[in-house]
């Protein structure tokens, strides 16, 4: 199984209606982007406009106004890794994943039956710095690790949680070689992550459009 490691395209930008530039990044596999909203900056600190759903369908994002549940996350340490994890129809979901405190390295795998890019991984790292945004439509897995102790992670979804259509698969299976930041003998993961099933598992879950 090929991987694919992180490269960024040209940037490509959009304007919010209050006239700054979102930075918009296309990534190797198709679907995937990487946001940057700007901050503006002052004395006192920063601003960002981190959400606005009519400029995200502006540049491509079907979804990007229909948002249904937003999910945070805090870990403590350093080395924590979460998924790797996607919801199925009926219930697939987009997410928008963002750092608000600390860095994660964030992880995306193709898991789109007949992509030609199926089983190949993309990573970046979000932080409280960059302010970046992961957009990851349904037909990815995703999952991160922690590169910061006392990290948080906010997390959009376009459609709400539900565990009949939840799937997992495990984080460190050697048929995907995802480049994880951290050893295995040394991530700190769920027991329930540690139990998921390998890939063979992913059996039309998705279908490449
Ligand atoms: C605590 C909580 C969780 N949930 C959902 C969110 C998630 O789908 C599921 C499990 O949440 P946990 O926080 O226990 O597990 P967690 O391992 O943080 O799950 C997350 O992992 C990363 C990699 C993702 O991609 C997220 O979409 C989500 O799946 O339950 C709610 O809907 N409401 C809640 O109040």
């Amino acid at each position: 199984m090929g991987t694919q490691s992180f490269a960024r395209s040209r940037p490509d930008s959009d304007r919010t209606p209050a006239g700054h530039v979102l930075q918009v990044e296309t990534l190797p596999l198709e679907g995937l982007l990487l946001l940057t909203p700007p901050r503006l900056k002052e004395g006192r600190g920063c601003s960002s406009e981190t959400c606005n759903t009519a400029l995200l369908a502006r540049i491509g994002m079907a979804s990007g106004s229909a948002f249904a549940q937003d999910h945070y996350s805090l870990l403590r340490q350093r080395g924590m890794v979460r998924g790797l994890h996607a919801q199925v129809a009926p219930g697939a979901q987009g997410k928008l994943v963002r750092c608000t405190r600390g860095a994660i390295w964030d992880v995306a795998v193709d898991v789109r039956t007949g992509s030609p890019t199926f089983g190949q991984w993309v990573s970046v790292t979000l932080n409280d710095e960059n302010g970046s945004q992961f957009w990851i439509p349904p037909g990815f897995l995703h999952g991160f690790c922690t590169l910061t102790d006392h990290t948080e992670v906010h997390c959009q979804c376009t459609s709400p949680s539900d565990p009949t259509c939840a799937r997992s698969l495990r984080w460190n299976d050697a048929t995907l070689g995802i480049e994880w930041p951290v050893a295995d003998g040394q991530a700190i993961i769920s027991a329930h992550d540690a139990a998921a099933p390998p890939f063979s598992a992913v059996i039309d879950w998705f279908h490449y459009a």
